[in-house]
């Protein structure tokens, strides 16, 4: 967790110059940043023994422009793709999780409640919901055969999991159907027995089999290579709440009644004709969210039958709400967010963590910041006790204005087989993969220059 006393300023949190170009507080690019990172990380840390082997950008060539964009590997002929499963250990044994019923999504759930990501120090677990992981899980166009378990054979116990689903992301001008790959997971009691490798070369089987030879994920880790480094930004809605079970801590020089004075919103969203997003809606949120995302470097590309189900509203995963001009009827912006709890370990009053994530928003009447605070305001009201942003898309431009402080976990993005001649800013970045992957903290409740007008 983050040093409570450290100024905001004094933190790597990145800048925009006036260029528009992400720079930290340094002066340095944030492509010169992830590089010399990624430099200083190549001295000190151990190889990646499997990471070395796969058709992904390597360290050692970041920084060299005269490898060419896109494909890595050309795709083999689908007869040459390995036809059996890879070889699991004796004891364990391949499953096809079919997420229709009721009986895997309850084995699967229950897995990846007990053994997904936690924070550094394993006070928070994410706890996804199992309409969540239906929701995440079967989007348009899914493969069952891309939910990929591993059970002990004399138990049954499902032991391990890896998804894909599949996706059109666009990069630069190139519209390329995708594994967007999630959920890898394996049994506290089995870590580090190289399990993880034969997951993902089993997933990568699989995904060929159906002719796709790109990948898109997310870690909280680094391996080779990231195309950008996001982090996590928090805007406390419960700061009590969040306050004692430790995701933050109370201010230098603030009390408690303060901070929830500070972080006190309205009672209902302020900007006229904002409703509930509705089946209806979906062809002008798709007109919306597709000219807002054409902007950036890697984006999804959506169409109707994927607004319909990432982005109409579903209780308790995803939320979405439209802007409806009160005169023309016209639908003029779009804000949405999805539910991701975490389980509070260890402590005795509270169990659960109500997160909201900020998914995709666009603003073209209203302020992205108004629509944002809108959005605020409605999570507010369903109970929520901190909503969650990367500094992607045009995030940054609403992010301190609207009180969020900065978290202490950062995401990388990769491709799998698709070079990035250099890395991303994160303003290039367009894509929230529907389930995050870290869970971050808050690294100081008190966000200085807002509580100074408090004073
Ligand atoms: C064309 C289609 C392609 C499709 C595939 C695209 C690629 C998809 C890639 C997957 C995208 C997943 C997206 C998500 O779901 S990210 C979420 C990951 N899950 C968690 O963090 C949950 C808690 N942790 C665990 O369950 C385990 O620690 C996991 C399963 C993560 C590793 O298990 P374990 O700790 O027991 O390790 P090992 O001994 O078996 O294996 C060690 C090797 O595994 C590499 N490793 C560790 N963590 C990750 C990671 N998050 N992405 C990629 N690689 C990872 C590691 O660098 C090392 O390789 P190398 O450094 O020596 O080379």
């Amino acid at each position: 967790m983050g040093d409570d006393t450290t100024p905001m300023g004094e933190s790597s949190v990145p800048n925009s110059n006036s260029d528009g170009n992400v720079t930290t507080e340094t002066g340095e690019s944030s492509i010169e940043a992830l590089a010399r990172r990624i430099q200083e990380s190549l001295t000190v840390e151990k190889r990646h023994k499997f990471w070395e082997t796969q058709p992904v950008g390597q360290f050692k060539d970041v920084g060299d422009g005269n490898l060419p964009e896109g494909p890595i590997e050309q795709p083999t002929p689908l007869s040459e793709v390995k036809q059996e499963p890879y070889t699991l250990p004796e004891a364990y044994e391949w499953v096809t999780c079919d997420m229709d019923t009721k009986e895997m999504c309850d084995e699967v759930y229950k897995l990846l409640a007990n053994n997904y990501v936690e924070d550094d120090e394993n006070m928070f677990r994410f706890n996804y919901s199992k309409d969540f992981l239906q929701w995440a899980l079967r989007p348009p166009g899914y493969y069952k055969s891309w939910h990929i378990g591993v059970r002990v054979k004399a138990s049954r116990k499902l032991v391990a999991f890896i998804t894909g689903v599949p996706a059109r992301i666009r990069v630069r001008g190139d519209v390329i159907t995708m594994a967007e790959v999630n959920f890898l997971c394996v049994h506290k009691k089995l870590r580090s027995k190289r399990l993880a490798p034969v997951m993902i070369k089993e997933v990568t089987r699989r995904v060929h089999l159906e002719n796709i030879w790109h990948a898109a994920y997310t870690a909280g880790v680094v391996i080779p290579t990231p195309i950008a480094t996001c982090q996590y930004w928090h805007r406390s809605l419960n700061p009590k709440k969040l306050i004692d079970v430790g995701f933050s801590r109370l201010g230098p020089r603030m009390t408690m009644s303060r901070t929830i004075k500070l972080y006190k919103l309205p009672d209902s969203p302020v900007t006229p004709g904002f409703r509930k997003m509705e089946l209806r809606d979906v062809p002008a949120v798709t007109r919306l969210v597709r000219g807002y995302l054409s902007q950036f470097v890697v984006a999804p590309d959506f169409d109707d039958n994927d607004v319909e189900h990432w982005l109409l509203p579903k209780e308790n995963v995803v939320d979405g709400y439209v802007v409806e001009s009160p005169v023309t009827h016209e639908i003029t912006d779009f804000c949405s967010f999805y539910t991701l709890p975490s389980t509070i370990l260890g402590n005795p009053n509270y169990s659960t963590l109500k997160a909201a994530y900020s998914y995709y928003n666009v603003a073209t009447k209203t302020s992205l910041i108004q629509l944002m605070n809108d959005a605020l305001i409605v999570a507010k009201k369903k109970d929520y006790d901190v909503f969650n942003a990367l500094d992607i898309m045009e995030n940054e431009s609403f992010l301190k204005e609207l009180k969020f402080g900065p978290g202490d976990g950062k995401l990388h993005y990769y491709l799998y087989n698709y070079r990035l001649r250099n890395p991303l800013k994160t303003s290039e970045l367009g894509l929230v993969v529907s389930a995050i992957i870290v869970v971050a903290r808050l690294q100081s409740h008190l966000l200085p220059a807002a509580a100074k007008g408090l004073r």
